[in-house]
């Protein structure tokens, strides 16, 4: 069978320039084109690709969106800042352009992406639920994408429970010393000189605690759930969200 043709979008990146690696040494897959800020997107329709794997920073990712749906390229998107409204317009894209698959992966790490499976589980049988992620210095966005996406699954399994909110008596304090908020779920950001990406979900109910952690020591634990959505996008048309979905989880 043929190689599937494979474009890098952020190919200069600490993430894009492991995928171009990951790409090239994977017999099935040839990578086409190599995009960087400031190359022209056309190189990847003028190469031939069918895929793009998309490793940009959350201000550039939707624009690059558009034009590749629009040119009826499957894409595999690992960039953070995706929200309803942005994932609304890319649903609305993709419809029109039958067969088109797109993957908004918050995170390609098994460890991850099972993190969060288990948390979507675990989350109606406790009283408490916060999230802790952490991360390597030079990340532009917080919370972490894969903390938003935690949040909001624990957040839906809560409310299809009837769980309301938390307890939480905080009446004074500093700003932001209770986290951010997502879906009545706060989530508290650490930055740190040597981390990569870590997250930990914490359920407490009296008496009892259940801690989820996942560690991404290097980026290389990215690497296969990356391949797995190249190989499988075609497979999934219109726009998906987590890769949990291409993994056959119950
Ligand atoms: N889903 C997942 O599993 C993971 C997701 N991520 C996410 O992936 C994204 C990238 O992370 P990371 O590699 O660490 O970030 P980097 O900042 O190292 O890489 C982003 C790269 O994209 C380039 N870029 C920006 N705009 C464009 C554009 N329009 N066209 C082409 N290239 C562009 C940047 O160039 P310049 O430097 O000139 O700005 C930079 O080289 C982030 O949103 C991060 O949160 C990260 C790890 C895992
Ligand atoms: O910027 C990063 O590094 C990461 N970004 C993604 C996120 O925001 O969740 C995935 C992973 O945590 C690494």
């Amino acid at each position: 069978m043929a190689a599937l043709k494979v474009a890098v979008i952020g190919a200069n990146g600490r993430m894009g320039q492991q995928a171009v690696a990951a790409i090239r040494q994977a017999d099935d897959l040839e990578l086409v084109a190599e995009v960087s800020r400031g190359d022209d997107l056309t190189n990847v329709v003028d190469a031939g690709a069918q895929i793009a794997v998309e490793l940009t920073v959350p201000a550039s990712t939707k624009e690059n969106l558009r034009f590749l749906v629009g040119q009826g390229i499957h894409c595999v998107v690992g960039t953070t800042g995706w929200d309803e409204q942005s994932l609304g317009a890319l649903r609305e894209q993709a419809a029109a352009r039958p067969g088109v698959g797109v993957l908004i992966a918050p995170n390609f790490s098994i460890g991850a992406v099972l993190a969060m499976h288990f948390a979507a589980q675990a989350a109606r049988f406790f009283e408490s639920a916060e999230v802790i992620e952490l991360h390597h210095p030079n990340k532009v966005d917080a919370p972490s994408g894969t903390a938003v996406h935690t949040a909001e699954g624990i957040a839906a399994a809560r409310s299809k429970a009837g769980l309301g909110a938390s307890p939480d008596a905080t009446q004074h304090g500093l700003d932001g010393a209770r986290g951010a908020v997502v879906g009545d779920v706060h989530i508290h950001s650490v930055r740190l000189r040597g981390l990569v990406a870590h997250e930990e979900i914490l359920f407490g109910s009296p008496g009892e605690q259940l801690v989820i952690r996942t560690d991404s020591f290097d980026r290389t634990s990215f690497m296969p759930g990356i391949l797995t959505a190249v190989r499988s996008v075609q497979d999934h048309p219109g726009v998906t969200v987590g890769l949990d979905k291409y993994l056959d989880l119950r």
